[in-house]
């Protein structure tokens, strides 16, 4: 591996502006043959998302993804989305029962338009079998399959008939694999998204990791055509997770999903639990996410995404931080 860096490593290099305001760039994405606001999805935790966010991000043309922790929700989550004439995208595991929930779906005839196979290290076959599972019995969903960290894992999830990939293991805030197992893409996710871009023939989802919205336009840089954000979706008014009030502040909680917290018990434990600062209303983030890549978009000398892709950039050593506290 060559050009080992992250993403405050990086800083990309402004092209000639062919705009005369930032609100001429188009942030807007089109990915399993839907258009969305943003290259942005919310992680599919319990702390991040719940039915009524899923409900408001569909409804204004935002991406989402269901979290699968409370699966015997899932099927009438779909058939609720439908009936509102919204698209359903849900997550699943690889286990027994996970397989007998497809088969239930088709059954049913309740097709959601994106499925996302979960699970912590999904160069498996238990992703393969189940991509296959799902193709056969739900051709018409999209299937992103993850999470992976390498190029040879993109291409034999494409090859079992994956849509897209999710690229990123132990990058993520509340993670600990990294620690626990000393495996995973922790500290060089920015790179290792690139070594898998170059491989993948299908979209890629960069996932964890992201600390600032600057992250955002360098996921894109370096391959990803969506970026799915933990940390910066916690906290926010209508975040799922329990809220404490600390010295007069308010705090919200966000656990991984490998947590303790969410597993209930204590094995295999990979995730933590935090309490970040209340946030306020999400759309606010949403919207200042927009603002922020339109800008982005704009020193990339374009008027849409795909600029951000070809920019030139630097590989800054000792942070572009310069010992400031950004997070
Ligand atoms: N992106 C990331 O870096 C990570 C994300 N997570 C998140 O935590 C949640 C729980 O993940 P996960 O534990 O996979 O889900 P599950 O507990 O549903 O496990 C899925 C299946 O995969 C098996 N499995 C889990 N890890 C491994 C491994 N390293 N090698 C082989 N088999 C494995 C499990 O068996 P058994 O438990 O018996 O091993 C189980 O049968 C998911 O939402 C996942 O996204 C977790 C860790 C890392
Ligand atoms: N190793 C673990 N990774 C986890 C766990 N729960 C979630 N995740 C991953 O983190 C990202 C979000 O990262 P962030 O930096 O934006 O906060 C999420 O999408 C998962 O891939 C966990 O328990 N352990």
């Amino acid at each position: 591996m060559d050009n080992v860096f992250d993403y405050e490593d990086i800083q990309l290099i402004p092209a000639k502006s062919m705009v005369n305001s930032r609100s001429e760039c188009d942030t807007s994405v089109t990915f399993g043959g839907r258009t969305f606001k943003l290259p942005v999805v919310p992680a599919n935790m319990q702390t991040i998302i719940d039915e009524n966010i899923a409900m408001y991000l569909a409804e204004n043309d935002y991406f989402y993804i269901m979290h699968r922790f409370n699966p015997g929700k899932r099927l009438d989550f779909v058939k609720d989305m439908h009936a509102r004439g919204l698209y359903a995208s849900i997550s699943v595991g690889v286990k027994e029962e996970e397989y007998t929930f497809i088969q239930q779906l088709a059954a049913e005839q309740l097709s959601p338009e994106y499925i996302t196979i979960d699970i912590a290290h999904g160069h498996s076959n238990a992703v393969i079998n189940m991509i296959q599972h799902i193709k056969k019995h739900l051709p018409q969903s999209f299937v992103i399959a993850g999470n992976v960290g390498t190029p040879e894992a993109v291409r034999e999830l494409e090859h079992a008939g994956a849509d897209a990939t999710k690229v990123g293991i132990g990058p993520g805030k509340v993670c600990i694999t990294k620690i626990k197992t000393g495996f995973g893409t922790g500290g060089w996710q920015l790179a290792a998204l690139r070594w898998c871009a170059k491989a993948a023939t299908k979209p890629i989802i960069a996932d964890g990791g992201i600390r600032t919205h600057g992250d955002i336009a360098k996921s894109v840089r370096f391959g990803a055509s969506m970026v799915m954000i933990g940390s910066l979706f916690a906290g926010h008014e209508e975040s799922p997770g329990e809220t404490v009030e600390r010295d007069g502040k308010l705090y919200k909680e966000y656990f991984g999903s490998a947590s303790e917290f969410q597993k209930g018990e204590r094995r295999n434990v990979e995730g933590k639990k935090m309490f970040v600062e209340y946030k306020g209303p999400l759309q606010d983030t949403l919207t200042e996410m927009e603002q922020d890549l339109q800008s982005s978009i704009s020193y990339a000398g374009g008027d849409r995404l795909a600029a951000i892709r070809t920019v030139d950039y630097v590989i800054v050593k000792n942070s572009i931080f310069n010992g400031d506290k950004v997070y």
